[in-house]
Parts: structure tokens; C-alpha cells; sequence
């Protein structure tokens, strides 16, 4: 194969899709998705039961402020559900459970005052980010050599709230808390909003699945997105024009959209190389892997036996989450493991998270009607679920983050200075890639 197009997409995950549907949109319509894997969607994933339906391996909940997800899927037919069943998180530490109020008034309650002290601390520290340029927050470099963890560890007093607040970036964010950079944390929470993102950010999911937006798009883009077609070098894009090698042949394009996660770029070859900064970015980030699954029963009959289906435990490394649809036509959990238990076998995981579900929903929940996991560690073409940066990256490099190199666009949810590491951020870095690539062509054309 070889095809002469005005643009090249690499990576047919939401991010890429978003970008070819926005220049078909703007008009243009000479362009190429090549997507190294046999299916599209990267990080949405659907998974068909055997008891019927089918639950979500990879992102699937949205919230209100996430607009460009919301408007994407109503034009491609993809209507909004409820997320979860309402109901605050009870926190497990040394087999404890607690909910955090996130205004505690009692006197006698000295880890929850301290953990919601912690939280007011860092989400003033939050908004003291910049948006589109992190690097440039007061104290960047201070901020940036410090992990997580440290500024945890130096802003609460009690084991409790501590263990909270690591529960909650291991759990909810991403990764080890004593890896991960401070100022990466706070400009990835700042991306969302503090409040969006704890509170509203799983108030809805897909009919049909997030996959089902993605495989919406390619149903309207047709053949011009190729699958099998693992990009594996780069060239020329310092010249009119670009080379991209394929597994399925050579394309040429006049313009080029890398809409993948930063760490799988370092697996393309770049002639001329990229530029050091561009190269260190890619070659030093990091991420993280859960592992996700579903529990599927007849009914969800524990609904008014337990005050909550929502149970984080900081001792397990076990988050688990009532998503049983509303009519109760069937009891749905999903599960989100830290990726330490990726070294065990599949059936010593299984074993350890149903006695986990059963501690936790009830003894019933052991005998599942259908169990599926799926290990994120071991997906070829994503290396990893989300980012997790290292302290020093963000103020080294992170000035590559969004600028394009001669006729190379970068997009993925990993470059959005909004909701950075979500659907959302994912679909607007394609979204603005697109916008970028399309004023480029019409220079051109009226130059
Ligand atoms: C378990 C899990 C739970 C999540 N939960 C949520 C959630 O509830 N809500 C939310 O908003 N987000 C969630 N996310 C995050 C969300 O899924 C991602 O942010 C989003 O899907 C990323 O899209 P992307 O297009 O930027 O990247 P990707 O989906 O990673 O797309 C990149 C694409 O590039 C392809 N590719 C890689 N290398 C090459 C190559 N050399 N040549 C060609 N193609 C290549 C890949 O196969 C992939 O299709 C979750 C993610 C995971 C894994
Ligand atoms: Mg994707």
C-alpha cells in the first residue's frame, strides 16, 4: 500500500477519532487513521458477557463539565446513563471502615479534620497551577521535585489521614504517591477541577459503552481508518512532505497527528530525530497500570442490606463499586486493583477479590454468575492505563508537551490542559490538534 493523504492520524484511540472527526468537520477529508492494533477505541474498551450485555475494561464514566465528551456522543448517538448507584465511599484502613465528611464537626474525629485539612491545603495548591503551562507555577522546580507522598507525609498529622489521602491518589489518580511528582498531581487535578473530580466525575456512563462512541466515528469515516498499522517510523517531517511507515505500507501526508500515550511514541522511529527535549518527555514518562474487573450476579440483592456500595480499602488495595443498572435486572460490581497484584496468578487474584466482595457486599457475592478481568499491563499498544510522572519530568520537558515539531502534531489525553488523563481531555487535544492542522493546510492553500 501507498497513499498520498493531506493528513495522518497515528492512533485510532477517542483522541485520534476526535481528530479525524473534527477535520472532516472543518472540511477536510483526505485523511488517514492508522491504528497499530486490530480493533479502535485504545483505552475505551467494551467486553461482551456470556450471561448477556457487556461491561467496560478501559475509561467509562463522564461528568457534567466534561463537554466536549457529552456533545461528542449525542452527535454520535450515544446517549448518558446514571454511573453508580448514589452513595458515599467508606475508606478501609486497619480493617476500619470510615466515611469522610468532607466538613467534619466533631472534636473527637482528629483524622477526619486532618484529612480534610490536607484536602483544603492542596486544592488552594492546586489552583496556584497553570493550566497550559505547569512548569510556570510560583515554586515549580520545588513543587516538582517532591513527590506525592513527601508533601502527604508533611501536611497531616495522623496515620489515618494519611493513609486516606494515599488511598486516594493510588486509588483514584494515579499510582505510587512516593513516585509520582507534586506539581504533576496537582496540575492533573487542577485539569479536572479539585471538586469535579472528586464529586461529579462518575455521574454518568455511556448506553452502549464509551468504545461505542469511538466505533460511531469510524462507522462515518469509512475506510480511512486502517487498522493492523502499527507506525514504526517517521520521516521527512521537516520537509513538504511527511513519510510515515506502516505495517501495511507507506503513507505520505502534508500534515501529521500523533494522538498517542507519550510513553508508546518512544517506539516510533523519528528521521531526524526529535528534538532532546521532545525525546526525553517521551523516553522518562511513566505510567500506571490497575487491573479492572466485574462481578456479575443475578440481582443486586445486597441493594438495602449495606450502607454503601462504594468501598475503597487502603489495606487491600481494593477499590469496589456498585454499578448494578437502575431496574435491578442484574447486580453489577467493578473492581480497580493496584498493579502489585499483577504479579500473582489469575486465580489467587480471583480468590483474594472474592473474599474481598464478600467481606464487603456479603457472603453471596463469593459465587458470582460471571467473573472477567482484565490486566491493562499487558495491552501491547498503551503501556500502561494513565500517567504517572516522576518528580523533575514536568519541569524539564514538559514545554514539548504541545508543541508541534516541523509538520508533527501531538494530541492524547496526556497533552490536554483540560481534564488531562480523562476521556474528555483525550477528545479535546484531538479536537485542538485538528483545529491546528487545518489552519496550517489553509495557509498553505492561500499562500
Ligand atoms: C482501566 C481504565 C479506567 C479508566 N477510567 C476512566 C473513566 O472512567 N473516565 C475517563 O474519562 N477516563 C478513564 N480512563 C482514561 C481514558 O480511557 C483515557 O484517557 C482515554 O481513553 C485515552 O484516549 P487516547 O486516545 O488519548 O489514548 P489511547 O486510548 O491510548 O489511544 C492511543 C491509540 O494509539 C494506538 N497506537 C499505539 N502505538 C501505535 C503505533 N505505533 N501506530 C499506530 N497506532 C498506535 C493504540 O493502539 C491506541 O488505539 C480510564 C482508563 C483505563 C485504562
Ligand atoms: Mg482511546
Amino acid at each position: 500500500m501507498s497513499s498520498h493523504v493531506e493528513v495522518a492520524i497515528v492512533g485510532a484511540g477517542i483522541s485520534g477519532l476526535s481528530a479525524a472527526w473534527e477535520l472532516h468537520n472543518l472540511g477536510i477529508e483526505s485523511l488517514l487513521v492508522l491504528e497499530a492494533n486490530s480493533r479502535v477505541g485504545g483505552r475505551t474498551l467494551n467486553h461482551p458477557l456470556v450471561s448477556g450485555g457487556y461491561v467496560e475494561q478501559g475509561g467509562t464514566w463522564a461528568g457534567p463539565t466534561q463537554t466536549a465528551l457529552l456533545n461528542l456522543a449525542q452527535e454520535m448517538g450515544v446517549y448518558i446513563k446514571k454511573g453508580k448507584l448514589e452513595g458515599q465511599t467508606l475508606y478501609g484502613f486497619r480493617q476500619k471502615w470510615t466515611m469522610l465528611d468532607a466538613s467534619p464537626t466533631s472534636e473527637s474525629d482528629i483524622a477526619q479534620k486532618d484529612f480534610a485539612q490536607a484536602m483544603t491545603t492542596f486544592e488552594a495548591l492546586c489552583r496556584t497551577v497553570p493550566l497550559e503551562t505547569p512548569w510556570q507555577a510560583p515554586n515549580a522546580n520545588i513543587l516538582d521535585s517532591m513527590t506525592m507522598g513527601a508533601w502527604i507525609e508533611q501536611n497531616t498529622t495522623t496515620d489515618e489521614a494519611r493513609a486516606w489521602f494515599e488511598g486516594c491518589v493510588r486509588q483514584i489518580l494515579s499510582g505510587d504517591p512516593n513516585k509520582v511528582s507534586l506539581l504533576w498531581m496537582l496540575h492533573f487535578v487542577h485539569t479536572a477541577g479539585f471538586n469535579d473530580l472528586l464529586e461529579t466525575a462518575e455521574d454518568f456512563s455511556f448506553v452502549g459503552g464509551t468504545q461505542q462512541i469511538c466505533l460511531n466515528i469510524v462507522e462515518r469515516l469509512g475506510e480511512r481508518v486502517l487498522l493492523n498499522a502499527c507506525v514504526t517510523e517517521i520521516s521527512g517531517y521537516d520537509h513538504s512532505l511527511v513519510q510515515l511507515i506502516c505495517e501495511r505500507g507507506v503513507v505520505y501526508a502534508q500534515q501529521v497527528i500523533v494522538a498517542m500515550m507519550p510513553k508508546t511514541v518512544a517506539r516510533i522511529q523519528f528521521h531526524p530525530p526529535l528534538p532532546p527535549i521532545h525525546r526525553q518527555l517521551i523516553t522518562q514518562w511513566e505510567t500506571m497500570s490497575w487491573i479492572k474487573f466485574h462481578a456479575i450476579y443475578e440481582k443486586p440483592w445486597w441493594q438495602g442490606q449495606i450502607i454503601s456500595g462504594h468501598f475503597l480499602s487502603i489495606d487491600s488495595k481494593i477499590e469496589v463499586i456498585d454499578i448494578s443498572p437502575e431496574d435491578a435486572t442484574r447486580g453489577v460490581i467493578v473492581g480497580l486493583l493496584a498493579p502489585d497484584y499483577a504479579t500473582l496468578p489469575e486465580s489467587k487474584r480471583q480468590e483474594l477479590c472474592l473474599a474481598f466482595l464478600g467481606e464487603t457486599f456479603g457472603q453471596a457475592a463469593q459465587q458470582p454468575l460471571e467473573w472477567v478481568e482484565f490486566d491493562w499491563n499487558n495491552q501491547p499498544w498503551t503501556s500502561g492505563c494513565i500517567s504517572a510522572l516522576p518528580p523533575g519530568l514536568l519541569t524539564s520537558a514538559g514545554s514539548a508537551l504541545n508543541s508541534p515539531v516541523g509538520r508533527i502534531h501531538w494530541a492524547g489525553t496526556e497533552r490536554s490542559s483540560i481534564w488531562a488523563n480523562y476521556i474528555e481531555g483525550a477528545i479535546r487535544a484531538g479536537q485542538n490538534a485538528a483545529r491546528d492542522v487545518a489552519g496550517k493546510l489553509r495557509s498553505v492553500s492561500t499562500t
